[in-house]
C-alpha cells in the first residue's frame, strides 16, 4: 500500500471514531501516524534530481513573495501588473506551467514576486504541480493567496488545508512548547499553566509513536495535540499570508465590503486596476522590512540605497546591521550614532544590541578613528541627515 492510501485509511478511521474522553488517546496517536506519513511523503523520491522542471528560481532582492491560488484566479495578470514582467494570462486553466519571477520596486527595496501554476485539491499529494508549487511557497517570506472573489469561500479553506498538510502554517506563531530529546532520564512532562487539551498520558503516547523515550517537554501555553506534533516534527514553516480577493469588478458592492473586512485580506481588481496600491502597502507591512541608511561621517546618507534588515531573516540589531555591511566590521566598531524612531534622542549613542527600526539613519564610529584623530566625540558627527521621514520629525534634530 502506498503512503497516500495509508493516510487515507487512517483519516477514514479517524472519521469513524467518536470523539470523547475515551478515544482521545487513540485519536492523538492516529494524528501522529498521519503526520509521520506526510513527512515521508515530502521526502524527495530516491534517485530524483532536483532540477529540470523550471521551478528553481534564484532568490533575489530583499524578500520573496509567492502567488498561490487555484487556476485562473488572476495570478499571472497580477504579476504582470505589479512587476511589469509579462506572464501569460488567459481564460483557460493551467496557463502558467512553471515559476515566473518578477521584481516589485517599493520603498527603495526590491521584492521578488513569483507567479506559479494554479494548484488544485490534492496538490499536496502530488496532483498537478502541487508539490513543486508548495516547495516554492515554503521558500518564501510571504504568501499571497489569490482568490476569485466571485467563487465560494470554500476555496480558501481547501488551499489552506493543502498547505497545512505539508507543514506550512499560515499566520500562526510556533507553539510555545519547549521540547528537547535526551539520551537518558525518561520523559519529563511539565507545564506553566493548566492544560485542557493534552495531559501527561497523551503526551507520552505521542512521543511513544515517535519512538522517543527520553525527552524534556514543557508546555508554556494551553497547546493542542496538533501543536505538540508540530513541535516534535520540527519541520514546520511559519509564514505570513495575505488573502487577495481578485475580480471584485464582477461582484456586488455589499459582497466586496464583506470580503474587505476579513482579517489579513485585500480586495482588488486587476482588470480595473482597483486597490493595487493598498495591496502593495499591505504586502510591505507584513514583510516587516527595516530600512537602515548609512551615514558616513560628515556626509549625508544615501537615501536611495538602504541596508535592508528583517526580524525573520537575521534580525535587526546594530550588530546585524554591521554584519550586513561587512563581516569583519564588527570588531572595529566602538559605538554607533542613531537618528530615527528607534532613538530616544538624536543622535543616540548605541551599542551592538540596539534594535533598529525602519528608516533609521546610522553612523558607525570606529575604535581607531577616535584614537588616531583625537577628535572630539561630538564634532565628528556634526551633520544631521537631511531627509528625515514624517515619523522621525517628531523629535528635533541635533546638528
Ligand atoms: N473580471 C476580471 N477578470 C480578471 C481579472 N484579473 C484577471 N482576470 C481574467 O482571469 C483570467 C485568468 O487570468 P490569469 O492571470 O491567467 O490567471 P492565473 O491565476 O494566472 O491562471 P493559471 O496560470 O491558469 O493558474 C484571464 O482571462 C484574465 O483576463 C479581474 O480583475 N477581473
Ligand atoms: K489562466
Ligand atoms: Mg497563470
Amino acid at each position: 500500500m502506498g503512503i497516500i492510501e495509508r493516510i487515507k485509511e487512517i483519516e477514514a478511521e479517524m472519521a469513524r471514531t467518536q470523539k470523547n474522553k475515551a478515544t482521545e488517546y487513540h485519536l492523538g496517536q492516529l494524528k501522529a501516524k498521519i503526520a509521520k506519513l506526510r513527512t515521508q511523503l515530502l521526502e524527495p523520491p530516491k534517485g530524483s534530481s532536483a532540477g529540470g522542471d523550471g521551478f528553481e528560481v534564484t532568490k533575489f532582492g530583499h524578500g520573496r513573495v509567492a502567488l498561490i491560488g487555484f487556476p485562473s484566479v488572476g495570478k499571472s495578470t497580477l504579476l504582470t501588473m505589479l512587476t511589469g514582467t509579462h506572464s501569460e494570462a488567459a481564460s483557460y486553466e493551467f496557463t502558467t506551467l512553471t515559476c515566473i519571477p518578477g521584481i516589485i520596486h517599493y520603498n527603495d527595496t526590491k521584492i521578488q514576486l513569483l507567479d506559479l501554476p494554479g494548484i488544485i485539491e490534492g496538490a499536496s499529494e502530488g496532483k498537478g504541480r502541487g508539490r513543486q508549487v508548495i516547495a516554492v511557497a515554503k521558500s518564501s517570506d510571504l504568501v499571497l493567496m489569490v482568490l476569485d472573489a466571485s467563487k465560494s469561500e470554500g476555496h480558501r479553506q481547501i488551499l489552506t488545508r493543502e498547505l497545512e498538510s505539508v507543514g506550512l502554517r499560515l499566520n500562526k506563531r510556533p507553539p510555545q512548547i519547549y521540547f528537547k530529546k535526551k539520551k537518558t532520564g525518561g520523559i519529563s512532562f511539565n507545564s506553566t499553566l493548566p492544560l485542557t487539551h493534552v495531559d501527561e498520558k497523551l503526551c507520552y503516547q505521542i512521543l511513544h509513536e515517535y519512538k522517543i523515550h527520553n525527552a524534556e517537554v514543557l508546555f508554556r501555553e494551553d497547546a493542542t495535540v496538533d501543536d505538540l506534533i508540530d513541535v516534535i516534527e520540527g519541520n514546520r514553516k511559519y509564514i505570513k499570508c495575505v488573502y487577495v480577493y481578485n475580480k471584485i469588478d464582477v461582484i456586488g458592492i455589499d459582497d466586496v465590503d464583506k470580503l474587505a473586512r476579513r482579517p489579513n485580506s485585500v480586495v482588488i481588481s486587476c482588470n480595473l486596476k482597483l486597490n493595487l496600491d493598498r495591496l502593495l502597502w499591505k504586502m510591505w507591512e507584513e514583510m516587516g522590512l527595516v530600512r537602515v541608511y548609512t551615514k558616513p561621517q560628515g556626509q549625508q546618507p544615501d537615501f536611495s540605497d538602504p541596508v535592508v534588515l528583517s526580524a525573520d531573516r537575521g534580525g535587526c540589531t546594530v550588530e546585524d546591521f554591521c554584519n550586513h555591511i561587512h563581516r569583519n566590521l564588527i570588531k572595529d566598531v566602538k559605538y554607533v550614532l542613531v537618528w530615527g524612531t528607534s532613538a530616544r534622542h538624536y543622535p543616540q549613542h548605541c551599542g551592538l544590541g540596539h534594535v533598529l527600526q525602519d528608516e533609521d539613519v546610522v553612523q558607525i564610529v570606529k575604535k581607531k578613528e577616535k584614537e588616531e584623530g583625537g577628535r572630539g566625540r561630538f564634532k565628528s558627527h556634526s551633520t544631521a541627515p537631511a531627509r528625515i521621514s514624517d515619523r522621525q520629525k517628531k523629535a528635533p534634530l541635533k546638528t
